[in-house]
């Protein structure tokens, strides 16, 4: 199986690529999902963040106010770490059950959208890592309209992760996305056809037929022998 990364900076256009790999069948494990689910009110991340950041985090019904989880720790390298190590647990267990429920249904092919893939060190498991790359000024603009943020806020969340230029030298394939959609759609394009080329020997023994072909083969393989000696 091949498990191509996904990752970027916070609104440079990762979740939209991935509407684009969904949309020409290409399963995508989100991570940011996969955290929201890890947060929710009653699991295990829920009890952990609420004992470690106390009631202030908390609206009126129990469920964590995210903006305000969001505004403590996006201004905290501190508490931002204490947030990741209480989370990660959960969330690479998610990860890694999303994946499992992919590899036995037979996919060839998944993507791994992951904003912290270098950061939480998970880029050794993906290969080709797609980056979504933007300009500064855009992502700062595009961030600040969709969520309605103020400038300060939009800062201080692109300054909480590894710098977009740092992320490119790491990169396998780059999607500059400062352009229109259409040039977005175009670049993947290409992106998408180099990621669906045939699966590689290693690929293809790590996939659920690989694996079943090499049992098949192995048993084969033993009942010869028995025979011949
Ligand atoms: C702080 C929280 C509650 C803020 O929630 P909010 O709904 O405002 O943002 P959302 O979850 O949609 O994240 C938006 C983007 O913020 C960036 N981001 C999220 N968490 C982090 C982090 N710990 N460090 C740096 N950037 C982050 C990502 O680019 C993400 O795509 C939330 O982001 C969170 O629980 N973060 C910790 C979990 C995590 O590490 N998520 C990233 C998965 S790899
Ligand atoms: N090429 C583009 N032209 C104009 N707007 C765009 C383009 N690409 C993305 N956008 C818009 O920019 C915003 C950020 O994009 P998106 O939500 O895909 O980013 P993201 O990397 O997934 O963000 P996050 O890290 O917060 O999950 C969205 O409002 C999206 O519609």
């Amino acid at each position: 199986m091949r498990m191509v990364g996904l990752t970027g900076g916070i609104a440079s256009g990762k979740s939209t690529v991935s509407s684009m790999f969904k949309n020409n069948n290409v399963p995508v494990v989100d991570a940011d999902v996969i955290a929201r689910d890890a947060l929710k009110k009653g699991s295990g991340g829920y009890k952990k963040v609420a004992e470690a950041f106390g009631p202030d985090i908390l609206q009126d019904d129990g469920h964590v106010d995210r903006l305000k989880l969001g505004r403590i720790v996006f201004s905290d390298a501190a508490k931002r770490q204490l947030l990741n190590r209480l989370l990660a647990p959960y969330i690479s267990s998610g990860i890694f059950l999303e994946i499992l429920k992919l590899w036995i249904k037979g996919h060839k092919v998944i993507v791994l959208d992951i904003p912290l893939l270098f950061e939480a060190k998970l880029d050794k498991w993906t290969k080709p890592i797609v980056l979504v790359w933007v300009d500064p000024e855009t992502q700062l603009r595009r961030l600040m309209e969709r969520d309605n943020s103020t400038e300060e806020d939009a800062r201080n969340r692109i300054n909480a992760q590894m710098s977009l230029d740092l992320k490119k030298n790491r990169a396998d394939i780059v999607i500059d996305n400062s352009g229109s959609l259409q040039d977005l759609q175009e670049r993947f394009s290409e992106v998408l056809s180099r990621v669906k080329r045939p699966l590689t020997w290693t690929e293809f023994w790590l996939s659920r037929d690989g694996a079943l072909s090499a049992f098949l083969g192995v048993i084969i393989g033993v009942l010869v022998v028995k025979k011949i000696f």
